[in-house]
């Protein structure tokens, strides 16, 4: 099955990628509100009867989609377990693993050459960063707090910290000389040293060299100014989108 629109449900925001004969050609982060959904429909002319395929990882949110798509007129596959994704998942327990995160794999192994291992990095509500193995295999990975979250627990558990608001612009690692600059830097660091150590783990743990880094998420610019040794960047902003086109193309 080829879809036309492909939806990524996340914590946050509901990506959509619209399809073109060789990938993903443009991509939308839109609230989980059916008002922005029906722009979104009018804005790139979505007829009755266009194909969607939807996954993610807020299930009611993926629901009220798939209910509105076929609402509208559309026909929706709606992937709901990670286990139905043609991948291997070499964890404790396969249908317990984000779909986010196999989405993000299944696109970058058809994206390296063969017999290379991949790390996806996506910088979203959390941060997770995951290793596929030469094989082709999802090998698990890593959870943190993202950015936003980062700066609401400080805010919400402490009795001085404000809620600062995140900007494009980085901040810089040296020392901050006011609160709001000396979390914003905290928080980069937490995200670029973590993302930077986890990559660093899960080469380490790649049963064959020379991996591929993917990053992707709505705050992957944060890591833009920083640079790896050794290792391949790539970003890769439609990354979990293009996965739900390769699981939906193999559907047949
Ligand atoms: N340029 C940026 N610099 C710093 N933080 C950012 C930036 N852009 C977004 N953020 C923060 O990073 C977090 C993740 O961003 P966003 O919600 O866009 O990601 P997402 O990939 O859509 O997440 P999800 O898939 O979980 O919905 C948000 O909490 C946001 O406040
Ligand atoms: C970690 C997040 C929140 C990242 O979007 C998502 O992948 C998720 O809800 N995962 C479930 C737990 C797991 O992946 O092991
Ligand atoms: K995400």
């Amino acid at each position: 099955m080829l879809p036309a629109v492909v939806v990524d449900i996340g914590n946050t925001r509901v990506k959509w990628g619209r399809c073109a004969a060789d990938g993903i050609a443009d991509v939308v982060a839109l609230p989980p509100d059916p008002a922005a959904w029906a722009a979104q429909v009018a804005a790139w002319g979505l007829g009755r009867g266009t194909r969607w395929a939807v996954g993610g990882v807020n299930p009611p949110v993926a629901d009220a989609l798939a209910a509105w798509v076929e609402s509208i007129g559309g026909t929706c596959h709606h992937f709901r377990s990670p286990t139905e994704l043609p991948i291997p998942l070499l964890v404790d327990e396969p249908a317990a693993v984000g779909i986010d995160r196999v989405f993000g794999a299944l696109a970058a192994r058809s994206l390296v050459p063969p017999s290379t291992p991949a790390v996806t990095v996506d910088v979203g509500t959390a941060v997770t960063v995951n290793l596929v193995d030469a094989a082709g295999a999802f090998r698990g990975g890593a959870i943190f707090p993202g950015p936003r979250l980062m700066a609401l627990a400080l805010r919400d558990r402490t009795a001085q910290l404000p809620l600062v608001e995140l900007t494009g612009s980085p901040e810089g690692l040296g020392p901050a000389t006011n609160t709001a600059a000396a979390i914003r830097t905290g928080i980069e660091s937490a995200v670029v040293g973590g993302v930077h150590g986890l990559i660093c783990g899960a080469l380490d743990a790649a049963p064959a060299p020379g991996a591929w880094v993917f990053i992707t998420g709505g705050a992957a610019t944060v890591l833009a100014p920083y640079h790896l040794r050794d290792v391949t960047m790539t970003r890769e902003p439609a990354l979990n989108l293009l996965g739900i086109r390769l699981a939906a193309a193999a559907l047949g």
